[in-house]
């Protein structure tokens, strides 16, 4: 089958630059694809890529995109390189939104049924921030949240995460409140056992501590293990899908943390999850509502061995993406 190849790239302001270990991120770059079919059905994809993160750049993206031709075929959807995850999943989500039953009205038509905040974790800003942060998202129901540390000095952090744990404490919630710390692999492991040992302190409402270590230090992560109670998630290091194989492979069975938008093929994805154990935590790339509308349908079909809430909490700190209905 062959069908009409459109793109759009795009740009989408932080409200306030994104702190991690990583950096600062001020500007989310993306590519919008359209698939036309011959018989006129149309097909949305989105291909948001983090070049720091593990996948490819956005410019090889577009790079790629501008190389194909106004007209494509299965075969080129089904035969994208494994070093362009994100083109991957973009361009396979919107095979699969032309050729299958998601149809999207329009590019961007409002998800009418509002996805309660339980389910999903709020992320907190960086810092002192995370003190409102956290009052706010909590008045707008989440009652899951996540905090990146590493970025300010280590007394400072563990000041605020006290302040913040006693705040999340006050009253009795059902499901239990939780919070994650994400590192993005910035500390020593002299570090991470202090913040692990700090976590195992405080009851039980540190749900996990995601990626402490750097991505060459998988057999450090794996040998901390079985040393606390809190539990350790990876990310950066099962951020694509041959990266989570090779992981599996290495004797992981903890936390996985899956980003769909840059893990690579929906379908492969969904093989390799629905043959393993795994125990996900599906998390968003700051990707427009076409990325997340297939990442969050690709999260519901893939048998989870856990229950743990999204990592989708993030439109807050994005401008809105209303504005890309003019890309059409
Ligand atoms: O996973 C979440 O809760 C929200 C998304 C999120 O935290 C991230 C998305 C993309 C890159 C990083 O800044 C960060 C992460 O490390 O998980
Ligand atoms: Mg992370």
């Amino acid at each position: 089958m062959n069908y009409k190849f459109e793109f759009r790239p795009y740009q989408r302001k932080f409200k306030r630059p994104l702190q991690t270990s990583h950096g600062i991120w001020e500007i989310r770059e993306g590519i919008i694809l359209r698939l036309t079919t011959d018989n006129g059905k149309i097909g949305f994809g989105e291909i948001a890529p983090i070049g720091w993160f593990g996948s490819e750049t956005f410019l090889e993206a577009l790079d790629y995109c501008r190389n194909l031709p106004n007209v494509i075929s299965d075969r080129t959807i089904f035969s994208i390189p494994p070093n362009l995850p994100a083109c991957q999943f973009g361009l396979e989500s919107a095979w699969e939104s032309a050729t299958l039953k998601t149809q999207f009205k329009s590019a961007f038509s409002e998800d009418k049924t509002p996805a309660s905040k339980s389910n999903h974790s709020g992320l907190l800003p960086g810092g002192e921030g995370a003190l409102l942060g956290r009052q706010i998202l909590w008045m707008q129901g989440y009652r899951t949240f996540k905090w990146k540390i590493g970025v300010l000095p280590f007394q400072r952090e563990l000041r605020i995460l006290q302040e913040l744990v006693l705040a999340l404490q006050q009253g009795t919630c059902d499901p239990p409140v939780s919070l994650r710390l994400d590192a993005n692999g910035g500390l020593s492991l002299a570090e991470a056992e202090e913040w692990l040992k700090i976590c195992d302190q405080l009851g039980g409402i540190i749900e996990y501590l995601e990626q402490p270590l750097p991505v060459t230090e998988l057999q450090a992560m794996v040998g901390l293990g079985p040393r606390f109670s809190t539990a350790i998630a990876l990310d950066e290091s099962v951020a694509t899908l041959p990266q989570m194989q090779s992981v599996y492979r290495q004797g992981w069975r903890g936390i996985y943390v899956i980003k769909p938008c840059i893990a690579g093929s929906p379908s492969e994805l969904r093989q390799f999850c629905n043959s393993h154990q795994i125990d996900a935590v599906f998390s968003s790339v700051f990707e427009t509502k076409i990325g997340r509308k297939m990442a969050l349908k690709l999260a519901t079909e893939i048998k989870n061995s856990s229950h743990r809430a999204t990592g989708f909490g993030v439109d807050h700190l994005l401008e809105s993406d209303k504005i890309l209905e003019l890309l059409w």
